[in-house]
């Protein structure tokens, strides 16, 4: 099909090196607030694209949890294949697409697992069901049956009861210990955590 005819027209304005504030982290955040009150449907969604052992690229959608000058934080299994890639290869790059701005904002670093006191910090604020859901979810990885799935849910969610939902055993069990994320330029970048991974990005000075 011939696309070549889709066009508009971006009026939204240039960008001088002038306006941008020095701290890349600053600017980040201004255009992180443009994008989170106007009609940007997912301001912290990004995508994260690591590199397999075979030097081939592969991306996929993740949120950002949290950022600050020590980095950007998002959360993953450590089962499933951006995981294992960050493991062989820390080096990783995450784009924001806001459109509804005509901006995008690319984030390059490498990664770091977060400490557990940090993931269970956050793992406490997510929904019962999502906690349960972190312990079933085999990311990445195919499944034989959605019933299965849905089974093992039911399974851990008897199991637990009206009790809390602990952090997932095995986050501390792949061997995939707390390491950071540095920048091109040296900045410390990213991190990861448990069955979560959390990475955390800061942009080199
Ligand atoms: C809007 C959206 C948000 C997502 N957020 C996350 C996330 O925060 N963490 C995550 O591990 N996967 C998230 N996913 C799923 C990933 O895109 C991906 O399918 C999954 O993590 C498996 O990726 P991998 O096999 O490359 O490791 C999200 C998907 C979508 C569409």
């Amino acid at each position: 099909m011939d696309i070549s005819q889709f066009r508009r027209e971006y009026l939204k304005g240039g960008m001088s090196r002038t306006d941008l504030a020095k701290d890349p982290v600053k600017q980040f955040s201004l255009w992180f607030d443009q994008a989170r009150t106007t009609h940007v449907p997912d301001p912290t969604a990004m995508i994260l694209a690591t590199v397999g052992s075979n030097g081939q690229p592969s991306q996929r959608t993740v949120l950002l949890k949290y950022y600050d000058e020590n980095g950007f934080v998002f959360f993953t299994n450590f089962g499933s294949r951006k995981a294992a890639e960050i493991k062989d290869n820390n080096r990783v790059s995450l784009l924001f697409v806001w459109l509804e701005l005509e901006r995008q904002v690319i984030i390059n670093g490498c990664a770091q697992k977060i400490s557990t006191a940090e993931s269970a910090k956050y793992f406490m604020t997510r929904p019962k069901e999502s906690q349960l859901a972190a312990w079933v979810s085999s990311q990445s990885h195919r499944l034989s049956s959605r019933q299965i799935l849905l089974q093992k849910f039911q399974e851990m969610k008897t199991k637990i009861g009206e009790g809390k939902v602990p952090l997932p055993s095995f986050w501390g069990d792949t061997g995939l210990n707390p390491q950071k994320l540095n920048s091109g330029r040296g900045g410390k970048a990213a991190s990861m955590t448990g069955s979560s991974i959390q990475k955390r990005m800061r942009v080199g000075r």
